[in-house]
């Protein structure tokens, strides 16, 4: 099926609202996974998809839809067994598949950056926090000490964190909150342009979930955000834009109103009836 726009964008499919300066330019992009001629393997695409600065766009749709894939793309970088195979990505101007290695590796973590689902991998457990912010600015050319400290203090304060008291902790000392806070300042850190977060409630507590979604709240007033959620309820909640994805495309983009309240396309309708079913059961479970 081919998308459903809920509404008239002058930048054409896909695109923000208004006359926006584009962060993101997805076109025509094609990708596979395995290999699919053989039956073992997928295609995605064509996607296309335009994020403009200030934008918070989430991406929802069922298990092995592409969400992450895409995500990944945003980033110039693609799953074991993924490649493209049409079309390109543009972050901040520059053309992500087609750079070289040492253009991507210095635009990843400063231009576009990536929260991760699972926090705790992605935390060295037994280097002090302000040494692994240090790692981080320095990868990207912070050298200045002061520079340094500032930069991380901006960061953890950002996050909601105090700063004076998380520097000095070490990430195995963290709650599963606090950890994901972390790894917000850390994608924070180099001053970003865009940044995506990848299911960034999913492994996390229902409370701390919610304080999560808060943060990303806070987050989204001054950053560009792509959040990648299987979660209605987060994209609700944060959403400038929402879009669907099934089966490799985009099948409905919308705002939270334009989704939520008239769904165009079988897999939207089904996603928020599974939300409007999942608030009856849970309001049952408390009677
Ligand atoms: N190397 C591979 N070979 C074959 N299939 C693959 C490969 N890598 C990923 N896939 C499949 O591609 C599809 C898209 O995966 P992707 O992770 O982008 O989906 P997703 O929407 O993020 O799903 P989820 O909600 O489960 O995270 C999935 O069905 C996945 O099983
Ligand atoms: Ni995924």
């Amino acid at each position: 099926m081919t998308e459903t726009t809920n509404t008239t964008k002058p930048t054409g499919a896909g695109g923000p609202a208004g006359a926006t300066q584009l962060v993101v330019d997805v076109s025509q992009l094609t990708v596979e996974l395995g290999d699919p001629d053989r039956g073992h393997g997928v295609r995605i695409g064509p996607v296309d998809l335009r994020i403009g600065r200030g934008e918070c766009v989430c991406v929802v749709g069922t298990s092995g839809a592409g969400k992450s894939t895409i995500g990944q793309a945003l980033l110039g970088m693609l799953g074991p067994g993924g490649r493209v195979t049409g079309g390109s990505v543009r972050v901040a101007g520059t053309s992500l598949f087609e750079a070289d290695d040492k253009t991507l590796r210095s635009l990843r973590g400063s231009t576009v950056t990536m929260i991760f689902q699972d926090p705790t991998s992605a935390l060295n457990p037994v280097r002090r926090l302000d040494k692994i912010f240090a790692d981080v600015l320095k990868a990207h050319g912070t050298t200045g000490k002061d520079e340094i400290v500032a930069r991380t203090r901006e960061a953890l304060t950002a996050a909601e964190l105090d700063p004076d008291a998380a520097m000095r902790r070490y990430a195995h000392e963290l709650s599963g909150g606090m950890r994901q806070r972390v790894m917000v300042a850390l994608a924070l850190v180099n001053r970003p342009a865009v940044i995506v977060a990848d299911e960034p409630t999913t492994a996390l507590d229902p409370t701390t979930q919610k304080e999560v979604i808060e943060l990303f709240g806070v987050l989204k007033r001054t950053n560009t955000l792509v959040v990648i959620t299987h979660d209605l309820r987060v994209a609700r909640r944060l959403a400038d834009r929402i879009v669907v994805m099934s089966l490799g495309r985009i099948v409905e983009t919308g705002t939270v109103e334009e989704i939520m309240t008239a769904p165009r396309h079988p897999v939207t309708q089904g996603l928020v009836a599974n939300q409007k079913l999942t608030k009856v059961v849970k309001r049952r479970d408390r009677s």
